[in-house]
């Protein structure tokens, strides 16, 4: 990411101080606990990185229930209205969301145990195999048109109205979403809101799934790097299939390892590729927090929006 005026840049090395002075430290079994929940992040990014992140949140989260109360006042009220505090993580394909996502879920239960932290995936709210082949862009997958944003946003509205909601599911297993299965999201406290598409603009609606969000965050990296992400994420998920016949990939896991890497470079360039320069970065600068990270999905960079 370039400077950019409206943005701090923030070594690591200056960012694991900030959290310091306010919050109490994990304790060692906690954070071997966290740890055992989220196997593929390090040790390191725990403490120096979500740490002072997750203390941020909690900034952001009392100014909005000040700014409720005062709201409340204003209006009359008696007491303010309960309204979720909601976070958005966006970024490329493969970069790491859901990950990310599942960490700060996981730190955010344990520094609040008595609130209820849920995580959704906007893939849930992809248009199914059968109605992408209907509309002609079953090659279109993750790109905005691929997405039922009416759904998205009328889902959004309910969880900020503190009424219940339900996500659709998608899984990477099958390759489509899962008919009749769902994801409700009830009384929640906190809700993660993660996907390519969250910080974009719908094309016919007046509203962006961002304004919902009370904190925003965009995992950044370098293609290079991702592209390499996803070939390995597709390794494990060829592993994986290869022992299942029902996986979508199963043809793929039994037959030719490098023809399927062709593939899978493939899609790369054709949907993923285009994908993220027209339409994932641009919103990049739509984000809070850009969390930039480098080999090994180390964090070493991060932005923070001024204003
Ligand atoms: N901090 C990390 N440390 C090690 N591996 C990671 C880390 N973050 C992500 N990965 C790995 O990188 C790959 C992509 O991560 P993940 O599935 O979280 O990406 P995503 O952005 O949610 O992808 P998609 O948009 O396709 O759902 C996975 O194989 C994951 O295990
Ligand atoms: C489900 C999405 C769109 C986003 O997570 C992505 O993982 C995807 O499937 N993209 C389509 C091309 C591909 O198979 O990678």
């Amino acid at each position: 990411m370039e400077n950019q005026l409206n943005y701090y840049k923030i070594s690591r090395a200056e960012w694991k101080e900030f959290y310091k002075e306010h919050i109490v430290p994990l304790t060692k079994g906690e954070l071997a606990r966290i740890m055992s929940l989220n196997d593929r992040i390090s040790q390191a990014d725990v403490s120096e990185i979500y740490m002072p992140l997750v203390h941020l949140i909690g900034l952001r989260w009392k100014i909005q229930q000040q700014k409720l109360k005062q709201q409340a006042e204003f209006l009359g009220k008696k007491k303010p209205q309960k309204v979720p505090l909601v976070i958005g993580i966006a970024g490329s394909v493969a970069v790491g969301k859901s990950t990310t996502a599942r960490l700060l879920q996981t730190l955010l239960k344990e520094i609040y145990p008595h609130k209820k932290v849920q995580l959704i995936t906007t893939d849930g709210f992809l248009y199914s195999t059968a109605e992408l082949k209907r509309r002609h862009i079953l090659s279109k997958k993750g790109f905005p048109e691929s997405y039922d944003m009416d759904r998205l946003l009328r889902f959004m509205d309910d969880v900020k109205n503190n009424l219940p909601a339900k996500a659709p599911v998608y899984s990477h297993k099958i390759y489509d979403i899962v008919s009749g299965e769902y994801e409700l999201v009830k009384d929640v406290d906190i809700l993660i809101v993660e996907g390519i598409n969250v910080l974009q603009l719908p094309s016919n609606q007046q509203l962006y799934v961002s304004d919902y969000f009370d904190f925003s965050i965009y995992v950044d990296a370098r293609e290079e790097l991702i592209k390499q992400w996803y070939l390995e994420r597709f390794d494990m998920l060829l592993d994986l299939a290869a022992q299942d016949k029902s996986n979508y990939y199963y043809a793929y896991a039994i037959g030719d390892r490098q023809a399927a890497h062709a593939m899978a470079k493939d899609v790369w360039q054709k949907v993923n590729h285009p994908n993220l320069l027209e339409y994932i970065l641009p919103t990049r600068n739509r984000a809070d927090l850009v969390l930039t990270k480098g080999k090994n999905h180390l964090i070493n960079e991060l932005y923070l929006k001024k204003y």
